[in-house]
C-alpha cells in the first residue's frame, strides 16, 4: 500500500462527484489527507468536509478564477504529495451554443486550468523526499485523444492538448515530479444515459462493462506507488480500440 504523507495533502479538483469523489473518499478512508475543488456545493462536499477534507470552491471558467483557488490552496498548506487534474466538461457541439464557445469553455477547463496550476502550484510539489518522484501529477484525459471524436470535437482536441502538456511537464520536472495521464474511455454512465445509449456504449468495447470508478482508483494507487513511470499516457478503454 502506497506510503500515506500525512503532512503532505493530494489535490483532487473537481470531487463533488462521479470520479473525483470516490477519489475523495478513497483516500479519507486510508488517511490520507486531501484538499478538493469544487463549484457546485453538493451534500456530498458537506460529507467530505466533515470527514476532514479541505473543501475549497474553485470555479474555473475564468483565469482569475484558477489563480484566487490556487492562492486559497497556497495559504492552506505549503506542500502537497499530488495533484489530480479531474475538473471537467463534456460538451457535445450544440445548436445552441455557438462552436467558439464550446471551445473557448472546453480549452477553458482541460487547458488553462492544469496548465495555470501546475505552474502556481509547482513550488508546493517539489524539495520533498530525497528530491525523487516525491510527488505526482495525474492528468485525466480521454480515449478519444487518440481516435478524435464527431460530437465532441473541442473537448476532444482541449484533452488532446492536455496529454501533450503530460510529457511536456513530465520533462520538465522530473525526477522530483512524475508526471503522467489517465486515459478513461467508459467508466460511469451519466444519470441521463438511456438504456439503448448504454448498450450501445457497452458494444464499443470488448470488455462490455463500466468498470465504475475503483478502476481509475486503482490506476492512481499505482501511478503514485511508482518510482519509475512518468511522461506516459495510461488507457482504461476495456480493448476498445481492437472491437
Ligand atoms: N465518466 C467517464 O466515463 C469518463 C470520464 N473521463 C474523465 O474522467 C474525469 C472524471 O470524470 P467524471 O467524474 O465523469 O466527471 P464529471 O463530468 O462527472 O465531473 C467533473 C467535475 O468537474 C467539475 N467542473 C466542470 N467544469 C468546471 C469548471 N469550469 N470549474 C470547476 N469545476 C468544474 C464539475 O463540477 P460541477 O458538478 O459543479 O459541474 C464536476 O464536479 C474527467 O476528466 C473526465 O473527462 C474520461 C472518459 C470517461
Ligand atoms: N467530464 C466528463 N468527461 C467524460 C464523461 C463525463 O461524464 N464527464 N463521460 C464520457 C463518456 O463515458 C464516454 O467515455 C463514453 O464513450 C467521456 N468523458
Amino acid at each position: 500500500m502506497r506510503a500515506i504523507s500525512p503532512t503532505r495533502p493530494i489535490l483532487i479538483t473537481g470531487a463533488g462527484k462521479r470520479i473525483g469523489l470516490a477519489l475523495a473518499r478513497h483516500f479519507l478512508a486510508h488517511q490520507q489527507p486531501i484538499i478538493i475543488s469544487y463549484r457546485t456545493r453538493y451534500p456530498a462536499v458537506d460529507t467530505l468536509e466533515q470527514a476532514g477534507a479541505t473543501c475549497l470552491f474553485g470555479d474555473f471558467s475564468t483565469n482569475q478564477g484558477i489563480e484566487q483557488f490556487a492562492q486559497q490552496v497556497k495559504q492552506r498548506c505549503d506542500s502537497l504529495r499530488a495533484i489530480l487534474h479531474n475538473a471537467s466538461a463534456w460538451l457535445a457541439e450544440s445548436p445552441h451554443r455557438s462552436p467558439a464557445d464550446t471551445l473557448a469553455a472546453m480549452l477553458q477547463i482541460h487547458v488553462h486550468a492544469p496548465y495555470l496550476l501546475n505552474h502556481l502550484l509547482e513550488p508546493l510539489l517539489r524539495g520533498h523526499g530525497h528530491g525523487h518522484a516525491s510527488a505526482d501529477l495525474i492528468h485525466f484525459t480521454d480515449y478519444v485523444v487518440e481516435r478524435g471524436s464527431d460530437k465532441h470535437i473541442a473537448y476532444a482536441a482541449s484533452k488532446a492538448a492536455l496529454d501533450n502538456m503530460t510529457r511536456s511537464f513530465a520533462r520538465k520536472l522530473a525526477p522530483e515530479v512524475k508526471v503522467n495521464a489517465i486515459a478513461p474511455a467508459m467508466i460511469v454512465f451519466n444519470d441521463g444515459d438511456d438504456a439503448q445509449y448504454r448498450e450501445a456504449a457497452l458494444n464499443k468495447a470488448l470488455m462490455k462493462i463500466a468498470p465504475g470508478e475503483q478502476e481509475i482508483i486503482g490506476l492512481v494507487e499505482y501511478l503514485l506507488n511508482s518510482k519509475y513511470v512518468t511522461g506516459r499516457t495510461h488507457a482504461v478503454d476495456g480493448g476498445r480500440p481492437l472491437r
